[in-house]
């Protein structure tokens, strides 16, 4: 927990020192591997508490009745329009929506809470009879080939376009950009002169930019501007004179921009904090802080979107944002149920590098994205493999910007088969063929486990997913496990019988992966038995 007032978030919302998660707790002066913080500065800033009012117009609350839902099994009918008030007809059909709704729910898992939660979305074609959506929109959804909405697309955008804030957790590729940049693009106009007025904050580059590109192609052939903030434009952008309707940043950019060039985001109306706990976690709760501050628009709607949510997030998320929906797809936190997921036991540090090599020479199922914990392991493996006849590459946050940009592109491309990867795109980044996610390092979370084999298994496709651990992750083992028990893959008992863990993080310091002095035995059938085996030899090597 932080031992100090953190009133700062949101402008005009203060916490009770009591209740302040420790999401936000900030490692001071730590560069975060898997990311652009250059400098994390650890003084959180007070902000004097400016009481937010909503202009929400009545016209955009709800389409048809005014009814909501405290819950998603307790319909209840907005104030100024009591069931009681309805005519008989009207309290039937009222009735009948409601139980649609719950039905429509159930069928695509959607969870929701919050009054007055608009119906979700029967199909694409609701867009248009329900909510006006411009043809231009509506053709490209053809274009792009999705003939239904998914699950968290039927229900988050209709919250959207109701002028209702949103937090949303729903499985990693499951089409949430889609899901919040739909009803944006949708309500605001092309071609207008009124300068920024959508602000879309993702905590990497390169999701940035792959959010971008997305935003680009669906607004292909009008007078949008959608902006990516490099860092040229952050320091050279001549923002007062610069067309630009939406612009989509790392937070660490578009506060240097906020603060030292000016830019100006009093007119912005949607403000998407996407992969939201991992905003709030890195430690850019300054950054985070200030654009919320700089976009001062009293009617703006803001959006929380993630694959996980925890607890302490959705706690500081209920308490900061304006009578907000939740909408959850599936269970919380939970991995896609398209990925096969497999612990495979490989003794030590050299046992990986067999198992690794094991797994390419009997299952080698291109394209395979590989994830180990530091910079420095990437590029001891990347040596490892790049001399076998693998085409492989290699991404992690020391690289330039263009050497970033052209690992993701030549992975996106074929040209690359295998890349080796730190945690600077386990978030997010949508590579459409992934077959296989290996974890060469036990991830540090559950939360990092999750959307590291997200990679995979994306927009209805299967993965698998292969995680590799030795004695030393043993210990940690159980939260991982737990997911992919849930999710319905095997786990071997003697693992799910392990001790719970609090909330830590793992990322102990390992043994270089080329050390060939340890001999062990690689198995997908871990027991304690060769558990204690491998122990026992690798003491007996290291003696
Ligand atoms: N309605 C749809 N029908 C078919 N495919 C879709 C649909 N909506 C989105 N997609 C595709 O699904 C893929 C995954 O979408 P997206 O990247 O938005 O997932 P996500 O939920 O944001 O995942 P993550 O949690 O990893 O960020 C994309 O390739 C996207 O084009």
């Amino acid at each position: 927990m932080v031992d100090r007032d953190v009133s700062f978030l949101f402008s005009g919302i203060h916490f009770d020192k009591k209740n302040i998660p420790d999401v936000f707790s900030i490692s001071k002066g730590k560069r975060e591997e898997g990311d652009e913080i250059e400098k994390v500065e650890s003084e959180e800033r007070m902000v004097s508490g400016r009481k937010r009012k909503r202009k929400t117009k009545d016209s955009e609350r709800v389409e048809g009745f005014n009814v909501f839902k405290s819950s998603d099994s307790v319909p209840v009918v907005e104030e100024k329009e009591k069931v009681e008030d309805l005519g008989v007809r009207q309290k039937k059909e009222y009735h009948r929506q409601i139980e649609r709704d719950a039905l429509l729910r159930k069928k695509h898992g959607i969870h929701i809470s919050g009054h007055n939660v608009p119906s979700p979305l029967q199909n694409f074609d609701d867009l248009s009879s329900r909510y006006g959506c411009t043809s231009y929109l509506f053709a490209k959804l053809a274009e792009l080939g999705f003939k239904e909405p998914t699950p968290i697309q039927r229900q988050a955008i209709p919250v959207i376009l109701s002028g209702r804030e949103c937090f949303a957790c729903a499985p990693t590729g499951s089409g949430k950009t889609l899901a919040f940049l739909f009803p944006i693009l949708m309500k605001l106009q092309p071609g207008s002169k009124e300068g920024i007025r959508a602000v879309i904050l993702c905590p990497t580059r390169e999701l940035a930019a792959q959010t971008t590109r997305e935003c680009k192609k669906l607004v292909k052939g009008k007078k949008f501007y959608v902006k990516l903030m490099t860092r040229d434009l952050a320091k050279n952008g001549s923002f007062q004179t610069m067309h630009c309707d939406i612009i989509v940043s790392t937070p660490f950019r578009l506060e240097f921009a906020i603060r030292k060039r000016k830019l100006d985001l009093s007119r912005v109306e949607y403000l998407v904090l996407d992969e939201s706990d991992k905003l709030f976690e890195l430690g850019y709760v300054k950054q985070i802080d200030c654009v919320v501050k700089a976009c001062s628009n009293p009617s703006i709607i803001r959006s929380l979107f993630s694959a996980t949510l925890p607890d302490s997030v959705e706690e500081l998320a209920r308490t900061i944002m304006h009578d907000a929906v939740r909408v959850i797809v599936g269970r919380k936190n939970s991995a896609s149920e398209l990925i096969e997921q497999k612990l495979v036991f490989a003794g030590s540090e050299y046992g990986k590098l067999i198992a690794i090599r094991q797994t390419f020479s009997e299952s080698w199922n291109p394209p395979v994205l590989v994830f180990v914990q530091s910079i420095e392991r990437a590029k001891q493996l990347y040596q490892e493999l790049a001399f076998e006849n693998i085409r492989v590459d290699i991404i992690h946050s020391d690289l330039s910007q263009i050497q970033r940009d052209n690992a993701v592109e030549n992975f996106r491309a074929g040209k690359k088969w295998v890349l080796i990867a730190t945690d600077v795109i386990s978030r997010g980044m949508d590579f459409k063929g992934v077959n296989c996610v290996i974890n060469y390092d036990l991830p540090e979370s559950a939360a990092a486990y999750i959307h590291r084999i997200g990679r995979c298994g994306r927009a209805g496709r299967v993965g698998q997913a292969i995680t590799f651990y030795t004695d030393t992750d043993v210990k940690f083992l159980r939260n991982i496990a737990n997911v992919i028990a849930a999710s319905g893959c095997e786990v071997p008992s003697w693992i799910m019988a392990l001790p719970k863990l609090r909330r830590t993080k793992h990322r102990p310091s390992r043994d270089s992966i080329s050390d060939r002095s340890v001999d062990v035995e690689v198995s997908n059938q871990p027991t304690m038995k060769n558990t204690r085996q491998n122990a026992r030899r690798m003491t007996m090597k290291n003696e």
